[in-house]
């Protein structure tokens, strides 16, 4: 007997919109009881930027989670405490590795009903936070989406969380959509399952239109100077002034320090949820494909925390559930294994993963312009400001135009640690790229086999050379990313100003997405 299929119902996910609740978010908590986290919660960049967040809280009364009644309440809650400590943490120039337990008991106990840690996560910076302007519009369309929380009160942080809403948004059909080709697949009805894939590629195609959005008015500087530092969490925090992580008061008199990942989009169950269906399996960073090439060359074993893995526990507990149902079922990559002899299926199977892996792609050249590049620019202002000073040391970086209280500059924080991590705690250069690779590792090869290294690229003389024109290629959007021998990413960005494309419209800017075109 074969498992049942997932009652998306029993799961808190909902056919329109998916990993978002179904009914929309509450603006606030209406009983006046819980008027003192709200209105900390209004008060917030005030608070931030008079530097008396932590007077403010140490003064709030210790509200019972009694009167606590609906899933949206508990949820509203867990977002009002979530903003709350964080502020509490990094809101002054030292991090605070206490919080106090008129905020921290309540915290803990709504984190144990919603089946979340008591830390900021996905599930409070976006899944909860958001509010259409229009009601009569859709939530897939970022221009009606406002955010019902922030730390800096910016329009940059607010889209920043948004682009994530609508995303999960524009994605919900999918659910459905992988629910039903499971079951075409459990009765060898080959048109459904092909039919159900080429509409998720699609879909998935479009989500990286929207990821692109970002740009528009969420700034690298404002990001990383400004929004990012409260993302944080307080595992690996040790440069940032959190050598043992935090101790959250719980009344009982026994203290211990504990340690979480911070905010990230790791968190989400969607994109999980899109691997899942593919069946595409991530190993522990570092890891290769084939372990016994790592004992070849004699490499140290890899550690063998698997962070995307690990990130479910920061979901909310039925998303996290029916990731886990899904395991169970999910076919789609062994029928098209089975049936590698259709074409049709094979394509479309292959066109969902190219899709999710360029979808990863545009990501590393966010994360690339985000995050490396703004830490770089950074250090280069730390170290123009020692010189200044007549030091060596790098100081922590004085951030002018930051409208709040707050300077700690993730790059002095990265500066301590081996390498770039990201919120989550990852090396997250070499983790994100190997999650794009591995992304086409199920390819049939259906696809490539027509189209693989019509293309090169030489980044040291910054020019890209198809054999062939895209356009003779294939008539669809992207060349996937088999078919060049770009080494990296990297390559990309380090290779001067401007890179000129042989037989293509229009010119790159170095560090650009080269649209599938080119990347490795
Ligand atoms: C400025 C915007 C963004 C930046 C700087 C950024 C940065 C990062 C970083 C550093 C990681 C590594 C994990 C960690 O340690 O936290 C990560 C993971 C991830 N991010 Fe983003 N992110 C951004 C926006 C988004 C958005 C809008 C999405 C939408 C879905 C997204 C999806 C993911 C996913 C799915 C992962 C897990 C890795 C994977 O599955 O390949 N990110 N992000
Ligand atoms: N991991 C990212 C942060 C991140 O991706 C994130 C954090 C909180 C809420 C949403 C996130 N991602 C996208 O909107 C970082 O290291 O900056």
């Amino acid at each position: 007997m074969l498992p049942p299929l997932p009652n998306l119902d029993e799961y808190q996910i909902s056919p329109e919109h998916g990993f978002l609740p179904a009914e929309l978010p509450l603006s606030r908590l209406s009983d006046p009881y819980y008027q003192p986290w709200e209105v900390i919660s209004e008060n917030l960049q005030t608070l931030l930027s008079n530097k008396q967040i932590r007077v403010a809280v140490d003064a709030l009364p210790l509200l019972s989670t009694g009167r606590l009644r609906s899933e949206a309440e508990w949820r509203r809650a867990y977002m009002l405490l979530g903003f709350i400590s964080n502020s509490y943490i990094w809101g002054l120039e030292n991090a605070a590795d206490r919080v106090p337990k008129n905020i921290s008991i309540p915290f803990l106990q709504i984190s144990e009903h919603l089946e979340l840690p008591p830390v900021v996560t996905y599930a409070g910076l976006c899944l909860w936070n958001y509010r259409p302007m229009d009601a009569f519009t859709p939530v897939d369309v970022l221009e009606n989406l406002e955010s019902l929380i922030t730390f800096t009160g910016t329009v940059d942080e607010a889209w920043f969380y948004l682009v994530s809403v609508a995303i999960e948004a524009r994605g919900a059909p999918t659910i459905p959509l992988i629910i039903k080709a499971i079951a075409a697949a459990r009765e060898n009805d080959i048109v459904t399952v092909t039919e159900c894939l080429s509409a998720f590629a699609e879909r998935i195609a479009d989500l990286r239109d929207l990821l692109g959005r970002m740009y528009e008015h969420c700034t690298p500087q404002a990001f990383y100077f400004r929004i990012r530092p409260f993302l944080a969490g307080s595992k690996n925090m040790a440069g940032a002034g959190l050598p043992h992580g935090v101790i959250l008061e719980d009344g009982s008199g026994k203290e211990e320090y504990r340690q979480y990942s911070g905010g990230s989009n790791a968190q989400s169950s969607l994109i999980q949820f899109f691997d899942i269906a593919l069946g595409v399996e991530h190993r522990p960073t570092g890891m290769k494909k084939d372990p016994e090439s790592d004992k070849l060359q004699g490499t140290a074993p890899p550690p063998r925390h698997n962070f995307i893995e690990e990130m479910r526990s920061y979901m909310p507990g039925p998303h996290r559930r029916f990731l886990e149902h899904l395991i169970t079922v999910a076919n789609v990559r062994s029928y098209v294994e089975a049936n590698t002899n259709e074409n049709a299926l094979a394509h479309a199977y292959d066109e969902c993963l190219r899709a999710l892996s360029s979808f990863r792609d545009k990501h590393l050249q966010i994360v690339s312009r985000y995050i490396v590049i703004m830490s770089q620019e950074s250090r280069r202002r730390a170290a123009r400001a020692a010189a200044e000073a007549g030091s060596t040391t790098v100081p922590v970086v004085q951030v002018p135009e930051s409208n709040l209280g707050l300077a700690r500059d993730s790059a002095a924080v990265e500066a301590k640690k081996s390498g770039l991590t990201g919120t989550g705690g990852t090396q997250l250069m070499p983790f994100l790229k190997q999650s794009r690779d591995e992304t086409m590792e199920p390819a049939t090869g259906v696809w490539s086999k027509t189209t693989s290294k019509l293309l090169s690229f030489n980044a040291r003389k910054s020019t890209i050379s198809p054999v062939t024109t895209p356009r003779e290629i294939s008539p669809s959007r992207d060349l996937g990313s088999r078919s060049c021998k770009v080494n990296d990413f990297d390559d990309v960005l380090a290779s001067g100003p401007r890179v000129t494309g042989v037989g293509m419209a229009g010119d790159w800017e170095a560090g650009d997405d080269l649209g599938g075109i080119c990347h490795s």
